[in-house]
This record gives C-alpha cells, structure tokens and sequence, in this order.
C-alpha cells in the first residue's frame, strides 16, 4: 500500500517508521530545510531523536499533491491548530484521508457564538467531498516508534477509511480497532489532554495516589457527559480512546500535557513549560475551548474549568484543587450533573 504522511513531528514520524516495513510510504515535512536534515541522518533529530529511519522511508517537502500521487492513504499528522489549512490544501483528494491530531480548534473569537470545532467538524465545513476520519488512542510515539505494542482506534462514518486505517497500520505490534463513533473518539482524544494537565498539576503537588484515581475517574465522567451532549455513544469513552487514552495521558511521564501540569505545580509559568517542551501539548490550546463549548451545551466541567482557571492565571495551582476539592455533594451518575432541560 501506498502511504503518505504529512507532519514530520514526533508522531507523524513514528507512524510513517512503524508502516514503513510493510508499506511504501512518504513522510512530508512542510519546512524543506527540516526535510533534507532527517533524510541526510536518516534519523529526526529534532522531533523523535534516537530511532533510525528504515531505508524503505522517504522523507520530502515541496508540493503536497506530487509527494501524495498515487497514495492509497493520506494521513495528516500536524497538530490541531494546521488541520484546518491542510483539509484545504488536500480538497481533490481520492485517496481516504486520516488526521491524528487529539483536541479542539481554538476558537475564532471571544463572542459566545464562536467557539471552536472538532476535526470533523472542520472536515464537514471545509471539505465534506473528502473520505475522511481520524487515528487515535492511547499512543506515545516513542512506544510505537520501538516496535512496543500499540493499540489505536480508527473511526469515521466511512468504512472504507476505517478498513484503509486497518489495513495500513494493524500489524505485528499495532493493533487497529474500527470505530463508526468519530464524535467520540475526537471528544476523547481531547479532552483527556485537558485531564492531563490535571493529574499532572495533582502528582506535581504530591497530592497522592487516591486523588489522582478520583481525577482521573471524574475526569472520565466529564468527558462522557460532554461527549453525549455532542452526539457521541456512551461506550466509546470505556473504549481506547476513552478511558485508554485517558489512563495513559494521565499517568505516563512521556505525556507532554502531563509534563505541563507538573511544571506548573513546580512554579513555573504557562509560558515557561510550554517552552520547555518543544512540542505540542494540546490541552493547553484546546481547555478553553472545551469549556466554553461546555457551557454552550450546559455540560458541567469541573474539572476543565479547574485547568482554565489555572491556564488564565485566575487560579494557583493550590487554588486550583481547592476548586475542586471545597464543591458541594452531587450524584456519581453521569447525567445528572447535567444542567435541566438539556439531558440527552
Ligand atoms: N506524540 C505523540 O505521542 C502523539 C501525538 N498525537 C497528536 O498528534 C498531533 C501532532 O503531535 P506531534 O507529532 O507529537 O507534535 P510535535 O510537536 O512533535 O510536531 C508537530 C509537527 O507538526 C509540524 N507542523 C506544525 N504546523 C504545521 C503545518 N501548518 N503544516 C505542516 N506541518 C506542521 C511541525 O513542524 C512538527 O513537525 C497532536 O495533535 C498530538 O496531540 C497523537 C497521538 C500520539
Ligand atoms: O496522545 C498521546 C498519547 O496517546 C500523547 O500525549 P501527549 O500529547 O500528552 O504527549
């Protein structure tokens, strides 16, 4: 099968490594300088250091549309805040189209009607005509790049991008589960960035074990309650890209959203532990969004707030858990901690 992958980030590259064995495939960089580098040391030195490129993977930039001819699969691999301009430069594309990316696009403005969109949200706005869906599941590029085994759910209304996703990526030590729920799946993808930050925040202030488990578990209930108000099926969250993805963010040290909620309860600023990490960390760009699209749809987030408050600087990282740890009494159950008139 022929692959193209557009991003040569940490993720984009550990995919294109790990189907580079099986498949011919081409890894795109969008900065030529950066392209020549990885293809010169066959290693990416800034993104994924350490791992060597196989032979069978060429790495190019220049025009989108030449390095993808005659591809079977686009996969795009930048971050959130680039898919909506790559979903463009791709409009005319056959070939089914996949993007990895796990949050929510900031939104236009600070007007309450503004808020941000979902990856097929953009899909269904700027390219509908497009076979499209999304890669996701709890996934540390490092992991996948050294061969450990993986498991990733592909999902789209499409069912010939979900069996392209299978048929590219499931192999010795990936496994790739089908899912028809992208409502889910790219609400679980997100909001478990915004989670992250939180137990991150929670372990930096050696809160302890019991309260990380409680994050993590209410942490599952808001993201559930969200996802049902945005259309998606309950069991999607108890699946790799609910829970699991969550489970992995939350706990492992590689998570750079983790990192961020540590290096905040150290004392450092936003701005110094996003430096820090000199690659994405989605939840700090997509909190905001979750929460106003929250309060839109009369979800309770308590704990999204809770890292917003953090993230604007309104509240200390003590503040923060105090938010949290000073509410009043509710029910355990999901729904009803959602707001009258809008259960679903
Ligand atoms: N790293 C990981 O373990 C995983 C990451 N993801 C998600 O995948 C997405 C990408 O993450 P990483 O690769 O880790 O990020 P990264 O920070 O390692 O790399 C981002 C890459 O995107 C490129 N890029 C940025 N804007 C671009 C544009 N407009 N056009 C083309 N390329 C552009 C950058 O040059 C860089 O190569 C994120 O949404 C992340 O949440 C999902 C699963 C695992
Ligand atoms: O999505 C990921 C694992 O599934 C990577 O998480 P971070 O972006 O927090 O590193």
């Amino acid at each position: 099968m022929k692959i193209c992958v557009h991003g040569a980030g940490a993720w984009g590259t550990a995919l294109a490594v790990n189907a580079a064995g099986r498949h011919e495939v081409t890894l795109w960089a969008r900065d030529a300088a950066q392209a020549e580098a990885i293809s010169k040391a066959r290693e990416n030195v800034r993104y994924l250091p350490g791992l060597a490129l196989p032979p069978a993977l060429t790495v190019r930039a220049g025009d989108l549309h030449q390095a993808q001819a005659g591809a079977e699969l686009v996969v795009v691999a930048t971050p959130m805040a680039a898919l909506r301009q790559q979903l463009i430069a791709l409009r005319g594309t056959t070939a089914p189209v996949a993007w990895l990316c796990k949050g929510v696009e900031p939104a236009l403005d600070a007007s309450p009607a503004s808020y941000g969109l979902l990856a097929h949200e953009i899909w269904g706005q700027v390219a509908p005509e497009l076979m499209a869906g999304v890669l996701s599941g709890p996934s540390f590029a490092q992991e996948v790049a050294e061969g450990r085994p993986t498991a990733l759910v592909a999902a789209s209304p499409h069912a010939a991008v979900r069996d392209a996703l299978v048929d590219a990526f499931h192999g010795p030590a990936l496994r790739v589960y089908a899912n028809d729920d992208i409502v889910g799946v790219e609400v679980g993808g997100a909001v478990k960035n915004v989670l992250a930050i939180a137990t991150g925040l929670c372990d930096g202030l050696a809160l302890g074990l019991n309260a990380r488990a409680a994050l993590i578990t209410r942490g599952l209930a808001e993201m559930t309650r969200f996802g049902l108000a945005l259309g998606a099926r309950a069991e999607t969250f108890m699946g790799l890209s609910g829970l699991g993805d969550l489970v992995l963010t939350a706990t492992g040290d590689l998570s750079r959203n983790r990192k961020v909620g540590l290096l905040l309860a150290q004392g450092q600023t936003l701005a110094q532990a996003v430096a820090s990490l000199g690659h994405v960390a989605e939840g700090v760009y997509c909190a905001r969004t979750v929460v106003q699209r929250a309060r839109g749809l009369g979800v309770e987030m308590p704990i999204a707030e809770g890292v917003v408050a953090l993230l604007d600087g309104r509240l200390s990282p003590q503040e923060a858990v105090a938010s949290l740890t000073g509410r009043d009494p509710v029910p355990e159950s999901v729904r009803p901690w959602m707001r009258p008139g809008r259960v679903p």
